[in-house]
């Protein structure tokens, strides 16, 4: 199989509490449609678009996670295997906005640390804000995460959430592809002298404690026939 026949593919999970617009975000992204209605999520919904990230396709798979607690054991068993996330606030709801750091700890809790963007929506609602801009501002440095003030009504700035993931997405996959090459050849190198000296556990797939260091060898990559992704770094679908 030809290498352009791979498409990376990303699973983002949207999460924030309840009608703050994680639905419309996703119906706008994906359908370029917005409905005033409110239907609450129950339990989790997806949607997927394709993009082109430097020349790369890429296909975003977009799972809506419900807000509201009661839904929480569901929830939690889709963030597993994300690979990046949305952490959404509403302009106009405050609590939203301080749960924030509780969403951020579900998820990370479930994937580890997975590209993350926090987002203020509802932003064409200024005029009945509950917050300060240096506040969400605040809240975004102290969660070392990258801030977007968006509007699904107005559909302002929702794409850029979502490239700016891709990019992220891979950028890191680009470095642990270079990290495990570096790896292979490394521990090969090593194996070759500690073999010499005797006494190792040899053989792929173990680890092998080298001078201290433990390295572990791994497949290279996790490909499937069309889609590829970090595989067992966030993963865990
Ligand atoms: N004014 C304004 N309203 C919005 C915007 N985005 C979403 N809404 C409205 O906010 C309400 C809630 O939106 P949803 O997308 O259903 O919210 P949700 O976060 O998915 O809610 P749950 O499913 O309960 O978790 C709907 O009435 C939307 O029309 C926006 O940017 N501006």
């Amino acid at each position: 199989m030809l290498e352009e026949d791979i498409e990376v593919a990303i699973k983002v999970v949207v999460v924030g509490n309840g009608a703050v617009g994680k639905s419309s975000m996703i119906q706008r992204y994906c359908k370029g449609i917005f409905t005033k209605d409110y239907k609450k999520t129950i339990g989790v919904d997806f949607l997927e678009r394709q993009i082109q990230v430097n020349d790369e396709d890429v296909r975003l798979m977009l799972w809506d996670t419900a807000g509201q607690e009661e839904f929480d054991a569901i929830t939690k068993a889709y963030y597993r295997g994300a690979q990046a996330c949305v952490l959404v606030f509403s302009t106009t709801d405050r609590e939203s906005f301080e749960a924030i750091p509780s969403w951020k700890e579900k998820v990370e809790a479930e994937v580890g640390d997975i590209p993350t963007v926090l987002v203020q929506n509802k932003i064409d609602l200024l005029d009945e804000t509950v917050l300060k801009n240096e506040e969400a501002e605040a809240l975004a440095k102290k969660l070392k995460l990258r801030f977007y003030r968006a509007s699904v009504k107005e559909d302002l700035n929702v794409n850029e959430v979502f490239k700016y993931l891709a990019e992220k997405y891979l950028q890191r996959l680009k470095q642990h592809t270079t990290e495990e090459q570096e790896q292979v050849h490394t521990t090969s190198n090593r194996i070759g002298v500690f073999n010499t000296a005797g006494g190792s556990h040899s053989g792929q797939n173990s680890n092998m404690i080298n001078g201290g260091a433990v390295i572990s060898l791994r497949p290279n990559k996790q490909r499937t026939k069309k889609s590829r992704g970090l595989g067992g770094r966030c993963g865990k679908l």
